[in-house]
């Protein structure tokens, strides 16, 4: 990703300050030194390639991110990737599971304003990023075993084995080790040796396969939020698992045979059982009786067949009846292919599709009973199921699923792993020593879905992406190729696969599809920095979303409204990016991208884990980003900041004049009037057109009047000014959560920002890491607050005070030294998002540092406060302002109308409060 010059062009390291250049320099040295790997880049060179041994960094592209002015701005290296890189695989008969990790130095340099609030806050993880995903990212990617030579291909471009391990750790201290070693399992693992050896001049340490299978699934249970789910009649449904809870399970990986594992907790387990009728006899009586070429066309042929055809059911014996009297419907197969005995037919007589069929319920059935069996023989409750026979497909598991439920009369579930073909590469992974990643946290976790990868994670695929370039013409043939995925989606609910196994299934259109696309896995970004949000009343339950994707309608509402905004988005997207040929190239695959994932999403809503309003605004952000859409409403806000920060000084006049209560009424007005200025909301760019920032401005704020839809202010007031004669201490320290640039901050959350501190609460002022369409982010607002200190005593010593004020403003800070001695602070921290919501089970250390001694939020904005934590509870005071500029969120929330206002104030004490509606 480009950086940003001051006005906010991208900028390459030649336009880089040879001071800086230099100082980067020393700087990587000087980590060097301080015990990392070495990485010193040649001198007089700007473009560094790996040499064949080591990884180095590649500073071309290096760009300045941030405010070119400050000191010691962070530098962002675009094309340094993958420079720390550890592999590891399973080598099966069919398919070769690869999982490697990338890990990315830290290449923020030093920070004014993170400092400071190091200082302050004592932030105590000194791993801190400024780059809220550039951890180190963990990636799943799948070959077929008999093109094997792809698979190394691509391990060699990407120089995947020359991770500098030796024969147990990585990160060894011989960078020029000979003796490099890929964990494998798998018995491919032997078979192919010899193979790795010549060609990479690797060694294979070889991995026992059940260890590694309850490795990968102990790693995924614990570390992944949506990792699990149940398969009923076509829905998936995540489960939370509580890690406390974990143990004992039994995992059931159904290969070519079958084994079943109880687990008792990390490296403790024991095969219990298992069954030689397993994925491998499906396959090749399949292949027999049916003449399929391959796995997948067997399974395919499956969702067109009718098992009534060859199966002896219930009925069959009882001329039609059930055999109530044990519990048997009509339809219960008695007897798996008991019709081919009575009738006088040969196998060309049956229809491959019915054959398949039911084959497939036979082995699935079997399995599922005889798991059901050994859980009960262990008094296991949780029964999960992997392994490449179940690929995702939907009818398999809803046939598991179904003969659990029967079996234990509903007393045992049988559950899925959404990485179920990655157990075995996982735990081979995590058998290196020291990497430090089996003590992840799920909240240390990101999972992102950058286009190609739930394609080339979930497909068999070709040779490696290098670069954009070769992505968008990759795009390009794609949509060229197969338009089923781009295609206009039918607007139908998700094909059931039935009702119950026992039933033939109802419908088996495209949901049912068995290919491996169907295994959406996406890139686990690991960023050590996220923590939980500590003011959070119970974690354990909290749910950002408001908005559950899972009701159909509802989906089908948000994809129409993120389709409808794409065309424009885009047009912003590529003029602020110059309007280039470049960037309409990359406009063009962008909107291609986004459209693929929203049909994805349309057609299996659970792909990519459990999916809720908050993930599909954050997708799209994620999208534009991919393809270095850097900031696509970059000049709108400027232009915006620049028009509100003219009459700001007007502003803090007039509500200078006023008395205190009527200050905290205008100064919540304000905030909610500001809030206007959405450039998420159709209905509010349409408004845009009618008029200027201050017009709109000033129409918004003349129809504030009280009551509001949700209407808390008396509430907020009495806490803030007291009744009577009580004067309440102010709050201690506020966090503020801003939104928009523009008037919405500088207008809106600005002078209430002003207000708290001059009744002595220190303010945090919480924005996003990254850009999301209009929204001010951490990087841009202490600019901002420069410029409009320039106009407030207030503001500006408490900005002097939280360390905001840089260079351009020490002539006037030595001129009231002083004062800023006693002033409460003014901070900025940033929220460890790059998205128009916020999910509070993972922010930025920095924000959960602040966190600590706050006894006040205020969540702003309808991403932050409606969309998302509307339904949030917190140990401290509450104060949740939105603006609603969507009819139908209007309508679902609130029962009001479009631009009506809420304002939610829930006091720490008070957790059950309900807030009055208007
Ligand atoms: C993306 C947004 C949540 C941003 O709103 P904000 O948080 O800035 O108040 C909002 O603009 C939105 O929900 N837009 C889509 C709905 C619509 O166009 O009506
Ligand atoms: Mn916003």
């Amino acid at each position: 990703m480009a950086g940003l010059t001051e006005d906010h062009q991208p900028i390459e390291i030649d336009d880089i300050k040879e001071e800086t250049n230099n100082k980067f320099k020393k700087d990587i040295v000087d980590r060097e030194s301080g015990g990392e790997r070495e990485m010193a880049p040649p001198a007089g060179s700007s473009s560094i390639h790996r040499t064949s041994s080591r990884p180095l960094l590649d500073l071309s592209k290096a760009a300045i991110q941030g405010n070119f002015e400050e000191k010691d701005p962070t530098i962002l290296l675009p094309n340094q990737s993958d420079d720390l890189s550890h592999l590891a695989l399973d080598i099966g008969g069919s398919l070769i599971k690869l999982v490697y990790f990338s890990r990315h130095e830290d290449r923020s340099v030093n920070d004014r304003r993170k400092k400071s609030l190091k200082e302050k806050f004592g932030v105590s993880n000194s791993n801190r990023r400024s780059y809220p995903i550039l951890g180190g990212r963990l990636h799943f990617v799948k070959f077929e075993t008999a093109k094997i030579n792809e698979c190394l291909d691509f391990i060699s471009s990407k120089q995947l084995h020359r991770g500098g391990m030796d024969a147990s750790h990585w990160n060894s201290d011989d960078p020029n080790n000979d003796n490099a070693v890929i964990k494998a399992t798998g018995g491919g693992a032997y078979k192919f040796a010899d193979l790795f050896k010549e060609r990479l001049g690797v060694s294979i340490d070889k991995e026992d396969e059940m260890n590694c299978l309850v490795a990968g699934a102990n790693f995924l249970l614990k570390a992944i939020r949506h990792e699990a789910f149940t398969h009923k009649e076509g829905q998936k449904e995540f489960v939370q698992i509580d890690q406390n809870e974990l143990f004992p399970y039994l995992l059931v990986n159904i290969g070519s045979g079958v084994s079943m594992i109880k687990v008792d907790g990390d490296g403790k387990f024991q095969r219990v059982s298992g069954t030689n009728v397993g994925g491998g006899t499906y396959w090749g009586l399949g292949k027999l009786l049916t003449k399929c070429k391959s796995f997948d066309e067997l399974l395919e042929l499956s969702q067109r067949g009718d098992n009534r055809t060859i199966d002896m059911l219930v009925g069959d014996i009882y001329g039609g009846m059930d055999y109530s009297k044990i519990g048997l419907s009509a339809s219960t197969i008695a007897s798996s292919f008991g019709k081919a005995i009575s009738e006088n037919k040969d196998l060309q007589d049956y229809r491959p599709e019915d054959i398949s069929l039911s084959l497939l319920r036979m082995i699935s059935y079997n399995i599922g009973q005889i798991s059901y069996l050994n859980a009960l023989r262990f008094g296991l409750k949780r029964i999960f199921f992997g392994g490449f026979f179940i690929r995702g497909h939907a009818y398999t598991m809803d046939t598991i699923s179904f003969a659990v439920q029967f079996w234990s009369k509903g007393d045992a579930q049988a559950m899925f792993l959404r990485h179920e073909g990655f157990l075995g590469a996982l735990g081979a992974f995590m058998s290196y020593e020291k990497h430090g990643l089996d003590d992840l946290m799920v909240h240390q976790l990101v999972e992102r879905f950058p286009m190609g990868a739930p394609y080339i994670g979930g497909k068999i695929h070709g040779p490696p992406l290098g670069d954009l370039n070769e992505k968008i013409s990759w795009m390009e043939k794609f949509v060229q190729k197969g338009t089923e995925i781009t295609a206009p989606v039918p607007m139908a609910p998700p094909g059931t696969t039935g009702l119950g196994g026992f039933e033939v299934p109802s419908s088996r259109g495209n949901t049912l599809r068995s290919d491996a696309s169907n295994l959406n896995v996406g890139v686990l970004h690991l960023v050590p920095t996220l923590e939980v949000f500590p003011l959070l009343a119970d974690p354990k339950t909290y749910e950002p979303n408001t908005i559950d994707l899972s009701d159909h309608s509802e989906l089908e509402y948000w994809f129409t409204v993120l389709s409808e905004h794409l065309p424009d988005l885009v047009d912003k997207a590529v003029a602020s990016e110059g309007g280039t040929d470049d960037a309409k190239r990359r406009g063009d695959a962008f909107a291609r991208a986004f459209s693929a994932h929203l049909a994805r999403l349309m057609e299996d809503p659970a792909a990519y884990g459990k999916l809720g309003l908050a993930d599909l605004l954050e997708l799209r952000e994620e999208c534009l980003r991919e393809f270095y859409f850097a900031d696509a409403y970059r000049s709108i806000k400027q232009r915006e900041n620049e028009a509100s920060l003219a009459v700001l000084p007007d502003l803090l006049m007039e509500i200078d004049s006023m008395n205190e209560e009527t200050r905290l009424l205008t100064l919540i007005e304000g905030v909610l009037a500001a809030n206007i200025f959405d450039w998420g909301s159709r209905a509010c760019v349409d408004l845009y057109h009618k008029g200027t920032i201050i017009e709109i401005y000033r129409m918004s704020r003349k129809k504030m009047q009280r009551p509001w839809r949700v209407d808390d202010f008396d509430l907020f007031k009495e806490r803030m000014l007291g009744s009577g004669d009580k004067k309440p201490p102010p709050h201690k320290r506020a966090l503020l959560f801003v939104d928009n640039s523009g008037a919405d901050v500088i207008l809106g959350m600005l002078p209430l920002a002003r207000e708290l501190l001059r009744r002595g609460t220190e303010v945090v002022l919480v924005a996003n890491s990254l850009p999301a369409l209009n929204d001010v982010t951490a990087i841009e607002l202490p600019g901002i607050v420069a410029e409009a200190a320039k106009h407030c005593d207030i503001l500006r010593r408490a900005a002097e005070a939280g360390g905001l004020l840089v260079d351009a403003m020490i002539n006037i800070q030595d001129a009231s030294k002083e004062n800023s001695v006693s002033a409460v602070p003014l901070m900025v921290v940033e929220n460890g998002c790059g998205s128009p919501c916020i999910d509070l089970r993972q922010v930025s250390s920095e924000l959960a540092a602040a966190a600590k001694d706050a006894d006040l939020i205020i969540l702003e904005g309808m991403g932050r406060a409606l969309h998302t934590n509307f339904n949030a509870r917190f140990k401290c005071d509450a104060l949740k302002l939105a603006m609603v500029k969507n009819q139908r969120l209007a309508e679902k929330l609130i029962k009001g109308n479009i631009y009506e206002c809420v304002c939610r104030y829930e006091s720490a004490g008070d957790q059950n409060s309900s807030s009055s509606f208007c």
